[in-house]
Formats: structure tokens, sequence, C-alpha cells
């Protein structure tokens, strides 16, 4: 064999130390079989020149990447011998290997991507079906990243996805899988899993590990993640289905509060499909004349008169009848229609305030609901300006009731927006208070005018003493705060009268009327104002 100096530079080593060893001390094994059998082709007549690329070795640990052109030289004598040209081909390689893990990785995470991560779950799903082995597909979603992204900024948002694919790609075992959808969706799938028992353990560990806390830019970013599972072969056969089956089980999992994992369960495909049907039927709802707004009155307990009203929002759906907003406020804060839809609701109340309050009316004041999408989008301000311009109602008149949820975050701009609405006179109230985890410090940055008592400390409230302490430590709360309290849901005249002796200012609840269309309200105002003894305020 001989070799020439350009073949001795690629692999570092003088010429007598190649003779009769390239193959095998400068090769890749595998390669060396591939060009071996390329050379019995050669050899045996069945090609005249043959081209592949190949591995080589040198001694330094590098690998050559080689496209090997090769022909039998004219045999005048034996042996036989090979012309073989060697170019080095390793740049070009390295770019196409750069290409392709591009095509098949996150840029900004690492992690596989969509197409990678169906490729690698396929190839799973069939070691799976062979074996008859379980695997569960894990669909991991952060809890309130826009918050995240809204307080500190993108490149931070940024960070934290990283953070949690690195934690999520350490937190696995060898052969499961880590990807990224995109946004905040990330998917892990367990192999070889025995039963949920297992995939509870696994799913544990990677909320625990994606749980602690970052410190990112001198910043503390509080993490959480809410997660939905489906197993193969229980719920389904095909990545694809497995995919959205755990895509419905990670949206009951937000429902459920976030931070906690739900299974797959047939009936959530139903609660899917009705999302989706109600998330289509919004869209035409408003020009279809289907929205309306009902009230539900709002009473002064130390004299028993109509002080307030709050406006709910509800759906005539033309096939499944009166909808309460439970059932389709998640749709409408996802839908595009969200935001028009939100402005609307705002727009009727303030009409039907100025309406009831025109004529020297009752001084009613109007509560609307705004959802934390509103709140959050910054136009919530412009919206209620509006409406307070086309309608004429007194700003005084009107109170913006806020979720106390965590989305209400106590930030910059959470303030701001506040302030805002108080500059142009309209009121505040903390609604659902107690359910969720608002502090005494929270509420008295928030400055509300408000704090609307949630039904589930109200229920019971003479009878519970849990329950009692509660109610009476808020209502202490807001005195020193000076800020009125209104009690929801309240239904017995036994509640009443505890919340009437700890010196609540309003109730609200089905003691006194549900709530009810614009004309019926009317009706139910002119009873209540009548004095006591001609017939009272109907409960409806
Ligand atoms: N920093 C950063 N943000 C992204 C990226 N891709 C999407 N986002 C943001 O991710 C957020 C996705 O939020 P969602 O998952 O819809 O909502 P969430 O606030 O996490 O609320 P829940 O999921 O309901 O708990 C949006 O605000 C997007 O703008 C990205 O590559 N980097």
């Amino acid at each position: 064999m001989r070799v020439n100096r350009a073949m001795c530079r690629l692999l570092g080593v003088p010429a007598d130390a190649l003779v009769g060893a390239v193959q095998d001390a400068f090769g890749d094994s595998g390669d060396n079989a591939i060009e071996r059998e390329y050379q019995q082709d050669l050899l045996a007549g069945r090609s005249d020149a043959v081209q592949y690329e190949r591995r080589y070795r040198p001694k330094d640990g590098h690998t050559v990447w080689a496209l090997v052109s090769a022909t039998l030289l004219p045999a005048n004598h034996e042996p036989q011998h090979f012309l073989i040209q060697v170019n080095d081909v390793t740049e070009r390689k390295r770019a196409e290997e750069e290409l392709a893990h591009l095509a098949h990785h996150d840029a900004l995470t690492g992690v596989a991507n969509r197409a990678m991560l169906s490729e690698q779950v396929e190839r799973e799903l069939a070691v799976a079906r062979r074996r008859g082995s379980r695997l569960a597909v894990v669909f991991i979603d952060l809890d309130y990243f826009k918050h995240i992204n809204d307080t500190y900024g993108h490149e931070t948002g940024d960070v934290v996805l990283k953070e949690l694919a690195s934690r999520l790609a350490h937190s696995v075992r060898a052969i499961d899988i880590v990807g990224r959808l995109g946004g905040d969706e990330f998917v892990v799938v367990l192999s070889e899993v025995s039963d949920a028992r297992d995939v509870i353990a696994l799913t544990d560990k990677l909320r625990r590990e994606c749980g602690r806390p970052l410190h990112v830019n001198g910043h503390e970013v509080r993490l959480a993640v809410s997660m939905g599972v489906s197993l193969f072969p229980d719920d389904a056969q095909d990545f694809r289905t497995l995919l959205r089956f755990a895509d419905s089980a990670l949206y009951q999992a937000k429902g459920e509060g976030r931070n906690n994992v739900q299974f797959y369960r047939p009936e959530l495909t139903a609660r899917m499909e009705m999302r989706v049907r109600l998330g289509a039927g919004l869209r035409t709802a408003l020009e279809r004349g289907e929205l309306e707004m009902f009230y539900q009155p709002i009473v002064t307990l130390a004299d028993g008169r109509p002080a307030a009203a709050e406006a709910l929002l509800r759906w005539h759906h033309p096939e499944l009848g009166l909808l309460l907003p439970d059932l389709f406020l998640p749709m409408l804060e996802e839908s595009s229609m969200g935001e028009e839809i939100g402005a609307w609701t705002i727009l009727e109340s303030c009409r039907q305030a100025a309406l009831w309050n025109a004529d020297g009316g009752p001084g009613l004041r109007m509560g609307v609901n705004v959802t934390p999408a509103q709140f959050k989008s910054g136009r919530l301000v412009p919206v209620v300006e509006a409406a307070l311009r086309a309608t004429g109602l007194d700003a005084g008149r009107l109170c913006v009731e806020i979720t106390e949820q965590s989305q209400l975050a106590d930030t910059e701009q959470t303030r701001a927006t506040l302030a805002a609405l108080k500059t142009l006179g309209v009121l505040v109230a903390i609604d659902d208070f107690g359910t969720g985890y608002s502090s005494l410090g929270y509420i008295s940055r928030l400055k509300p005018d408000e704090l609307k008592v949630d039904k589930s400390l109200v229920t019971d409230v003479d009878t519970d003493a849990e329950r009692a302490g509660l109610v009476v430590a808020a209502l202490a709360m807001a005195r020193s705060l000076r800020l009125l309290v209104v009690a929801e849901g309240v239904e017995t005249e036994a509640e009443q009268a505890f919340l009437l002796a700890h010196g609540c200012d309003m109730a609200q609840g089905f003691l006194h009327a549900r709530p009810i269309p614009a004309p019926q309200f009317e009706q139910w105002l002119v009873a209540a104002g009548r004095p006591k003894g001609a017939g009272g305020a109907p409960a409806h």
C-alpha cells in the first residue's frame, strides 16, 4: 500500500505507520465493514467505481469525515490494487449535523422540538407495542408564565424556560424523552412505567424539581407547573391522540387551581369537545344577540334597602340553553372575542345603571366583573372611561369587581390600573375574598373600596365556628382599612343576622334575590322599596 503526504497529514502520522493499518487502526469499525463490502463489489465486478462516506479516527481522538472514491487499478498482476481517493469533508459534515440538530431541537432550550419529539415517541411506541409495556405522555405547562414575562421581562422568561428544560432533562431517566412544543409547553414521555403509581412518583419528582424557586438577575422567581398525563396503551394508541388527551388532563389540572397533576379520564374528551364548541359559539354570540346581563341585588343590612346590583353575564346558547359564566368564562378568556365581550359587559351594565339612576332613582351602585385578562390587558381604563362617557353614568356609581386570585399579582401595573380607575372616580371591589391568598398588607396596598366575602365563608357562618372566626377577622380587617364589606351568597335569615351583628355592611344572595333580567330587577326594586309589611322583597 502506498499513501501520499496529504493522507498522512489527514491522519497525523508518517506513511510507514499507515501501511497496512489504515482500516484497522484508524478507522471506525462500522465504517470499515461497509468499506470492505464496497471493495468486494469492485473485486467481484459488480461495480467499476464506488463512492461512499466514512469516518477515520486519528490517534488524537477527533473524527475525520471522508468522501471516498475507489476503483480497481487495471489488473496487470496479482494481487489486485485499489485506487482510493480520500476527500476530507469534515467541515461540510459538521455543518450538516448542525442543521440537522437545529431542525430537530428547540433553539432556545436545546431539548427535542415537536418534530423530533414525535419521531422519538413513535419509535418508543413501537418498542412498547412489541414488548407490551406501558408508556406515559406528560404534558407540562408553567403556571402563570405570562406573569413572569410581564413582571421580569422576556429575557428572564427565556432564562426560566431554559432552566425548566434543564430541570426536566435532569430529572428523567435515560430512557425518557423531553421536548418543548412551544411557549411554556413541554412534554415528557416516560417509558416502561408499570402503573399509575410509578407515573405519580415520577411526575411528583418533576413537579418538585420544576417548582424550586429560581434566581435570575437578582430576582427570586417562583415557579410552579401543572401536568396532564395520558397512558399508552390504556388511553390511546397513537402519539397524536395521547398528546391530545394529556392536554385535556392538563386543562383539568389548570382548572383545579394549577400546581397539580391530573390523569386523563374519558369524560374529559366530552368536556374538551364542549370547550371547542363553546369557544366557536362565542365568536358569534355577541352579534347574534345571545348575550344578556342579569342583575343580582345587594342590600344594606342595617335597613334592608337596595344599595347596589352586581351585573352577571348570561349566554342564551341556541342549543344548550341559558349558560352561566362558570361554563364559558375559561373559553372567553382564550377567545379572540374575550376583550370585545368584556367591553360590552361594562358598557351594558353602565347603560342599565344610568337608566335606573336617572330622574332621582334609587342611587344604585353597579358592580361589574372584570376578568384577569381584561384587567391585565392595559385597556381596561379606556374601556371604562368610554362606557361612562357614552352612558353618562356617574363614575361613583360604578364598582369594578376584581377576583382575589393570584393572577391579580401585587405588581406596579396592578397598582397603576387601580389608581387610574380611582382617578376616574370608579370604585374597586375585591371579589371572592377568602378564596385566594391575600394578606392584609396586600389588600392595603391595593386600596380597594370594598371587600366581597366569598359564599364559601358565608354559608352556615351562624353555625360553623371556623367560618365565623374567618368572617369576623375579615370584618375587623375591613374596618381597620375602612372598607365596605358585602357578604356574598347569603341564603338564610340566620346568616344575615350573624353578619349584621358583626358589622357587615351589605348582603347579596338568594335570601334577597337570584340574578335576574333587568325587567324583573325593576319589579324587585319596586317591591323592595315598599315599606315592610306591604309585601317586602320577594325571594326569586
Ligand atoms: N420569554 C418567553 N416567553 C414566551 C415564549 N414563547 C411564548 N411565551 C409567552 O408564554 C406565555 C404563555 O402563557 P400561557 O401558558 O398561555 O399562560 P400562563 O400565563 O402560563 O397561564 P396558565 O398556563 O394558564 O397558568 C405567553 O405570555 C407568551 O407570550 C418564549 O420563547 N420566551
